[in-house]
């Protein structure tokens, strides 16, 4: 499926936060939206995600215009992990993953054979089959998060929006996370923090600054030391990693 943002504005309490911002993830590729705290990242997810209702502009994920599609059937479609997943109410990581399936399901509808086989694959996909029975909510800030993808993966999803979704997670799990994202072979729109993680996975990046768009493209083209300084205002050198070919970023200083 391919995501097509077109002219999108965002007014939250006044103030103009996304400001007729157009972007394209093309068919199964992975698409980092990158940006310093506040530019506008998350505001923009939440309205391709039907969170918060856009002032102007489009959203299309192929043929489905999501802003006049109802929630459940652009939640059969995109999955979601958003930045913050608290709750009140405590459930098992099962249940919590099973929240995952309801989207495909009537009102009423008992879970089946088949929804246990899907929610087992996800949980064991993220590696938290040892905390299936675990209460959601006395888990750690990564091992959420763990559960919250894996709720996205029961969703069986088209396409993936993430909002930060390596935050809290060790090294290890950042990895993983953006492995098995990277696995599903499905068109991902993902917000990101650490520009050598957004490099090393995405095929296009997004920068956005002050709720615009400053530059796109893939990250080489993107994430020079002179737009780094520009968006980010830190003063950095941009290396070839020798061992893998990656693209190293050193920080220098702030400005
Ligand atoms: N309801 C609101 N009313 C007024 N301003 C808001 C509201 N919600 C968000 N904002 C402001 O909109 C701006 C953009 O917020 P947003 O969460 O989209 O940024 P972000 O790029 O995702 O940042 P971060 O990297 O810190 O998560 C911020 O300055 C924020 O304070």
């Amino acid at each position: 499926m391919e995501l097509n943002v077109r002219d999108l504005s965002v007014s939250l309490g006044g103030a103009s936060i996304v400001n007729k911002i157009s972007l394209q993830v093309q068919e199964k590729k992975f698409v980092g939206l990158l940006g310093p705290n506040g530019c506008g990242k998350s505001t923009l997810l939440k309205s391709i995600y039907k969170v918060i209702k856009p002032d102007e502009g489009q959203v299309h994920l192929s043929g489905t215009d999501l802003l006049k599609s109802s929630p459940k059937a652009v939640s059969q479609l995109m999955g979601v992990v958003g930045q913050f997943n608290d709750l009140s109410f405590d459930f098992t990581v099962r249940e919590m993953v099973m929240m995952g399936r309801t989207p495909h399901k009537k009102l009423l509808d008992a879970d089946n054979a088949a929804d246990f086989r899907i929610v087992d694959e996800a949980i064991r996909k993220v590696g938290l089959e040892a905390y299936s029975s675990r209460s959601y909510l006395s888990l750690s800030g990564g091992e959420k998060q763990r559960v919250i993808l894996a709720r996205a993966l029961a969703q069986q999803p088209q396409f993936l929006v993430l909002d930060e979704p390596t935050n809290h997670l060790d090294v290890k799990y950042q990895l993983q996370i953006l492995n098995i994202v990277r696995s599903l072979n499905i068109g991902v729109l993902a917000a990101l923090h650490d520009l050598s993680l957004a490099a090393k996975y995405c095929d296009y990046l997004y920068l956005i600054k002050k709720g615009k768009v400053a530059a796109r493209g893939e990250p080489k083209e993107v994430l020079t030391r002179e737009r780094i300084a520009d968006v980010f205002e830190v003063e950095c050198e941009i290396y070839d990693i020798p061992v893998t070919g990656g693209l190293g970023i050193a920080y220098l200083a702030s400005k």
